[in-house]
């Protein structure tokens, strides 16, 4: 079962929620970089477990701990990087009762089909929310390294439970519009607790989760992210195009059921006149003046932002009761799920979101750069 993705700058994700860690192990990474290892610890703290009330009460540092890859000076040495963030809080006797009664929702009766009872169950085992604490290193490394090439991702939460939040400027390209993208962009690298541009918002939703929380339900949401400052002509066509490579990225993260760049869905339902981005000459250069095609055409960057936005779905765990079947006995079966478990998942997935976009955009860089004129 491959936990592997990329093309130049490879990444493999390993372990489950309830064993000794979890970790990663990145190929590709150029060497002579300074990783900032104090950043990126302040980078893992917006996805830790145990940072606002919806969140599951499980606690854990989540700072990782460098194996490899790295030279006396911290930098990139050219050979594996390895990273490993130890679990030290689990619980498994709250996984007794689902041992062989599948939660609806989770990734159990899939397992359960795959690996007829050698999988690994308690705290969601590889399929748990929290082997994107490794994602978060990989991607917190790149962040660093696009950052130092003046290429900045940020994410927000753009809905949850049917609250919006103020959508990023992205449908204009023009240097007003970009102006405004990039104050919001620094609005969400405050240090603010909740993951939204506007704070009205912000307080809506936490009512809301807070809502399903007590319940005993959970609540799902999108998350949009965009990324600026890529050049035009990074990317590939067909199947290694910058949207494959992103939703391909996007779609490791459990939780994610749609992913759409740029108009999306709504182009669908627009003329041709209205999707088409204008080109116009801008200091010497060709530019679209809007962006509805969210930064990708051919799978090749246009040089205007990059833009997506990806559904997750609730948490599947949930206090109300349900029907299961008991696998073994083949009979219905009733179900309350216990433990700590997340009242949604949005808020701590939007720096995962921002990781694995740097991932696929520093893999679409170093495997598919525009080429040279030559
Ligand atoms: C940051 C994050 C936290 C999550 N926390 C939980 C949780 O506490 N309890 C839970 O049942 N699922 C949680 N999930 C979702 C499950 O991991 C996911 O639903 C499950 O692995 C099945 O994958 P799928 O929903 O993509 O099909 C979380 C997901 C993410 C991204
Ligand atoms: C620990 C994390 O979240 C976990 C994700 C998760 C799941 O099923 O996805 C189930 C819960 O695990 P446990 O029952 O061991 O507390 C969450 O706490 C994390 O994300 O770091």
């Amino acid at each position: 079962m491959p936990s592997t993705i990329g093309t130049a700058l490879k990444v493999t994700v390993f372990g489950q929620s309830h064993s000794a860690g979890v970790g990663c192990v990145m190929e590709g990474l150029p060497s002579g970089f300074k990783v900032d290892l104090d950043a990126l610890d302040v980078f893992m703290a917006r996805r830790a477990p145990g940072n606002a009330p919806w969140t599951t009460p499980r606690k854990e540092a989540d700072s990782p701990r460098i194996l490899s890859g790295l030279n006396p000076d911290g930098r990139t040495c050219g050979a594996p990087l390895a990273a490993v963030i130890e679990n030290t809080n689990t619980r498994s006797q709250d996984y007794g009762n689902i041992m062989g009664v599948p939660r609806p929702g989770h990734a159990d009766f899939t397992a359960w089909a795959k690996w007829h009872g050698n999988q690994d169950i308690p705290g969601g085992g590889h399929f748990s929310g929290r082997l994107t604490g490794p994602l978060c290193v990989a991607g917190g490394i790149c962040l660093q390294w696009l950052a130092a090439q003046g290429i900045r991702v940020s994410a927000h939460v753009a809905e949850c439970a049917g609250v919006a939040d103020e959508p990023f400027c992205v449908a204009n390209n023009s240097p007003e519009a970009n102006a405004l993208l990039a104050r919001q962009m620094d609005a969400l690298a405050d240090g603010r607790d909740f993951p939204a541009i506007s704070g009205d918002a912000a307080a809506r939703m936490t009512k809301a989760i807070m809502a399903a929380k007590a319940d005993k339900d959970s609540v799902g949401g999108v998350i949009e992210c965009v990324a600026t400052g890529l050049p035009a002509g990074v990317g590939s066509p067909m199947f290694d195009g910058l949207e494959n490579v992103i939703a391909r990225a996007v779609f490791g993260i459990p939780s994610v059921k749609g992913i759409e760049f740029g108009l999306g869905f709504e182009s669908a339902r627009v003329r041709g006149s209205q999707d088409n981005d204008p080109y116009e000459v801008r200091d010497g250069a060709c530019v679209p003046r809007t962006n509805n095609a969210g930064g990708i055409l051919g799978g090749i960057s246009t040089g205007a932002p990059l833009h997506f936005r990806c559904a997750l779905k609730p948490i599947s765990s949930i206090g109300l009761e349900q029907d299961s079947v008991d696998l073994e006995r083949m009979e219905p079966a009733r179900l309350a799920v216990r433990g700590r478990h997340d009242a949604t998942a949005v808020t701590r997935a939007v720096p995962v979101v921002e990781a694995v976009c740097a991932l696929a955009v520093a893999d679409s860089l170093l495997a598919w750069p525009a080429e040279p004129l030559r």
